[in-house]
């Protein structure tokens, strides 16, 4: 089956060689994308839709997210509002209720929150475990998580469960856990932080990680200083997450790891891939959190994600869109950079910005031929109405590896 969409106001593909093109169209065949040009030489297909003039982008790639988790932190978060700060110790209540609750409610809420991300235009998303926190649990979230999210990570390292030695507890991670959830995850991070892990543990789990052949992120530099940025760069992890306190030595780093990536090369030959710095705006915000430098590493020729780090303790939202809209009005992106963050940025980030037509693992975060026809069309006529009229739902449809989902 092919479908064509026609009268695309904007096209805005986030691909180096298709730029962004006025009165376009896209031909869909099965689950890629055929055919992309201008809106007169469009080809028959089996079925047409009218974009009637409006915008046209790649659907989100959410590169963060905590989606497998039960319980309620609404009180947590109204101290947060009345004053309190945030601290890694919320996680342990995330953790008992999700212990507590069965396979088919954890599955059931987990579908539920990315159908709701589907819904406002995300269309590949990663999620990870994190609230088990115990071998049989991190196991169990790994399994579910792999049933409802295109990536899975595994986080046992997200907090020392109480009443453990944190040392005992990180060679658990690294060892039985990481065993235990092994075959339902491809990727590891860490939370290196006051209140989680140190440096020296975080190394392990990193290193125990890479050794089993998971590639690698961290959760870094969120609440203060610290060497999350340093141990991801050394460790050549995808991405590092958070980096709201950077020192110039921190966007150095990052900048050298993209010093062999030409940006401009065609996709699949762009050289070595540095450590996306990962943005989460949402979060900064119901934290309270200095928002992360965004512009600063872009600047500094640095890769950026933006993700909505969906989770129940600092970012309880799956909107790719409000997290663009915020990084346009309070970062100081502009649109393009921020829509570029929420989809390649993204892509990038889950080393799925590439992908050969014929090997099955095909591009997600660009519009290209050959790419997964991952597409969202918003209800006006430019990206640049996501920042223009905040907090307006600007979803009017959504195609997923090809199939209509809005
Ligand atoms: N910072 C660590 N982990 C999550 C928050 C987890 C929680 O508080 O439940 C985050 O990315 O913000
Ligand atoms: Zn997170």
């Amino acid at each position: 089956m092919s479908e064509l969409i026609t009268n695309i106001g904007e096209l805005m593909t986030q691909d180096h060689e298709q730029g962004t093109r006025r009165n376009a169209a896209v031909v869909l065949e099965g689950e890629r994308i055929a055919w992309i040009g201008d809106a007169v030489h469009a080809p028959a297909a089996d079925t047409a839709t009218d974009a009637q003039g409006r915008a046209v982008l790649p659907g989100w790639v959410d590169s963060h997210s905590h989606l497998i988790f039960a319980g309620d932190r609404t009180a947590e978060f109204e101290a947060r509002m009345a004053g309190e700060s945030y601290s890694a110790g919320g996680i342990a209540v995330s953790v008992n209720a999700t212990r507590a609750a069965s396979d088919y409610d954890l599955t059931r809420m987990a579908m539920g929150r990315v159908a709701e991300a589907v819904s406002q235009g995300t269309t590949y998303l990663e999620t990870k475990t994190g609230y088990g926190l115990d071998v049989e649990h991190e196991r169990r979230s790994a399994r579910i998580a792999s049933t409802v999210a295109d990536q899975v990570t595994f986080l046992g390292a997200h907090l020392v469960p109480a009443g453990m030695d944190a040392d005992a507890y990180t060679e658990l991670v690294c060892n039985g856990m990481l065993d235990a959830v092994r075959p339902y995850v491809s990727w590891a991070d860490v939370f290196c932080e006051r209140g989680a892990f140190n440096p020296e543990q975080s190394a392990a789990v990193l290193a125990a990680c890479r050794d089993a052949g998971l590639g690698l992120r961290v959760h870094g530099n969120q609440l203060g200083h610290g060497d999350g940025v340093k141990l991801a760069v050394t460790f050549g992890a995808a991405s590092v997450d958070h980096v709201n306190y950077l020192s110039d030595a921190d966007v150095a780093l990052l900048s050298d790891s993209w010093s062999g990536w030409d940006a401009a090369a065609p996709s699949g030959s762009r050289g070595v891939r540095g450590t996306v710095a990962t943005v989460l705006p949402a979060c900064d915000l119901s934290t309270r959190a200095p928002l992360a430098p965004a512009k600063q590493l872009v600047d500094a020729g640095v890769q950026i994600a933006i993700a909505s780090n969906c989770n129940p303790g600092t970012s309880y939202t799956s909107s790719m869109a409000f997290c663009v809209t915020t990084a346009v009005l309070q970062m100081g992106l502009s649109v393009h950079q921020a829509v570029r963050a929420a989809t390649y940025g993204g892509a990038l980030a889950l080393g799925r910005e590439s992908g050969a037509d014929e090997d099955g693992q095909r591009a997600v975060g660009s519009l290209a031929v050959g790419h997964r026809a991952d597409l969202h069309m918003l209800k006006a006529p430019s990206a640049t109405h996501l920042a223009y009229r905040p907090g307006i739902p600007m979803t009017a449809a959504v195609w997923r590896a090809g199939l209509r989902e809005v």
